[in-house]
């Protein structure tokens, strides 16, 4: 049996940058990937860019199968440039397969042609992502029009009709991606309230422009049944005791991602999952096994391709570092949702300042009053940022707002350095830039 310093199971973001680091120091990496066309992983395979590229051509006005081709000419650019980024380190090695463990220390490898090889390593990572969440609808399994993201993004012609079951991130980006292309786009959420992590007054902002769009909400839906007819889909679901209907060409399950842990052979391991099935790890990503470590989606929590990179530099840092990193000190992490414009936030709003009974002062102001919207064309949304009364430092932000996405992160940087507020009051700006609002805002 062929033994390795290290064995990385799944081609994931943190995963990926971790071979490339342990082989370019010289180690013997072995990275197992079970699709050829998953190399480099979700994100730039079937998730955060080809998405992102998707809602760009969208807003471009992009005819859908055009978008598609160019979609798939850059997941199949950048799938190339993963796989040699890692596959030709002289010290590593990708292989195509399923991995399974049979022991704490041995994984089982099923190859394209069946067959089957066993390796060991000194160091093993779980990267194997993380999967759609299949809610236990009837006739969903029997339904000929059901999709996941992937598929969604893989379509040859346009839905007329689409329904999304699901009004979180993929049901979000998706809905208004698909309406800019033309679909009449319906969204049920079993959540009686529209993003409900979200302040109130942000929230309904986002709702009244998502539906000024054209896009139809049904919050509190509760999915009883989905039939084909004639080709097409008929789903039948509750709503404040009425049965409703809507029918489709094709229906997008966005209802969650869970992780990819079944078919690991973990019950062939100490390696403890949760009743999720996630991973469990402790403060340093080490599973219950030695020498053994989970990382991104596979061990629950945020499910980000940032965190997955994070996730690497807390293992190089227990590696070769000084041993002082932890998943604990990742306390401010950013997330931006890419509606347009997008919804991005960090640390606390006010909504979870007041359940957790901080005191705060809030600036905010709507983004109407920024020039570069002005100049960009789009003035919905609004800017909110949490300043202790004590500290001076910022609690959070939500920006609802053209390039929220970018301010976020300098935002997110003075929270870090725990800089006054007072700090992004005054700093010169480049202007005309969205970044620049935060003069006035924090006035
Ligand atoms: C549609 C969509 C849009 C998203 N947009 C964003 C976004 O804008 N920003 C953001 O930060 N995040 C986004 N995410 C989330 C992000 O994609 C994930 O958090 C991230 O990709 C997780 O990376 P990972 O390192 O956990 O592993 P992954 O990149 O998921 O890699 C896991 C790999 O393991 C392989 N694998 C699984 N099981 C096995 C096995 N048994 N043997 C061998 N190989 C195996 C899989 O084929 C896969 O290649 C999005 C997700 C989706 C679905
Ligand atoms: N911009 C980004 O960073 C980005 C974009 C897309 C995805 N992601 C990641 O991917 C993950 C998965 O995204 P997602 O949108 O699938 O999950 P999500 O958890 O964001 O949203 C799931 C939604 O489905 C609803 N739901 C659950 N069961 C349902 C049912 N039976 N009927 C109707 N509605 C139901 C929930 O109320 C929720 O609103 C996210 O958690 C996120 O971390 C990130």
């Amino acid at each position: 049996m062929e033994k390795f310093k290290n064995v990385i199971i799944g081609f994931g973001k943190g995963g990926k940058t971790l071979a490339k680091k342990l082989s370019s120091m010289g180690e013997s990496v072995l990275v197992i990937e079970k699709s050829k066309k998953m190399y480099g992983g979700t994100c730039i395979n079937i998730a955060c860019l080809p998405s992102k590229n998707l809602i760009l051509n969208a807003e471009r006005g992009v005819e859908f199968t055009e978008a598609i081709n160019t979609k798939n000419e850059l997941t199949s650019f950048l799938r190339n440039k993963n796989y040699h980024m890692v596959a030709d380190e002289a010290t590593a090695q990708v292989l195509d397969g399923n991995a399974k463990f049979i022991s704490n220390d041995v994984i089982e490898i099923t190859l394209e042609n069946g067959e089957k090889v066993q390796v060991t390593g000194e160091r093993i990572f779980i990267n194997t992502g993380a999967t759609p969440v299949i809610p236990n609808i009837e006739g969903i399994k029997e339904s000929q029009n059901i999709l996941d993201s992937t598929a969604a993004m893989d379509l040859a012609n346009l839905p007329k009709d689409l329904a999304i079951i699901g009004g979180g991130y993929i049901g979000l980006e998706f809905s208004e991606m698909f309406r800019k292309y033309g679909s009449n786009v319906t969204v049920l959420d079993i959540n009686t309230t529209f993003l409900p992590r979200e302040d109130d007054d942000v929230a309904q902002m986002i709702f009244s422009d998502l539906k000024d769009e054209g896009i139809t909400f049904e919050l509190g839906a509760q999915v009883q049944k989905i039939t084909d007819v004639d080709g097409k889909s008929v789903i039948i679901f509750e709503q404040d005791g009425r049965t409703k209907e809507v029918k489709v060409d094709k229906i997008l399950v966005a209802s969650g991602r869970k992780p990819a842990t079944t078919n690991l052979g973990l019950e062939n391991t100490d390696i403890k999952v949760d009743d999720r099935g996630a991973v469990v790890i402790d403060d340093q990503l080490k599973t219950s096994v030695d020498n053994v470590w989970a990382i991104g989606d596979v061990k629950g929590g945020l499910q980000f391709t940032y965190i997955s990179l994070d996730d690497f530099r807390i293992i190089m840092n227990q590696l070769y570092g000084d041993n002082s990193r932890r998943v604990s000190d990742r306390t401010i992490v950013p997330y931006s949702v890419f509606i347009n414009p997008p919804l991005s936030n960090v640390g606390l709003n006010e909504k979870q300042a007041k359940a957790q009974g901080k005191s705060y002062k809030l600036y905010k102001q709507l983004v109407a009053a920024v020039p570069k919207a002005r100049v960009i064309g789009d003035t919905r949304g609004i800017y909110k940022v949490l300043v202790d009364e004590t500290t001076n430092e910022i609690l959070g932000a939500t920006i609802y707002g053209e390039e929220s996405h970018e301010v976020i992160n300098l935002i997110t940087l003075a929270m870090k350095a725990k800089l006054p507020y007072t700090m992004l009051r005054d700093q010169i700006y480049t202007h005309p830039t969205m970044a620049e609002a935060l003069n006035d805002v924090l006035k």
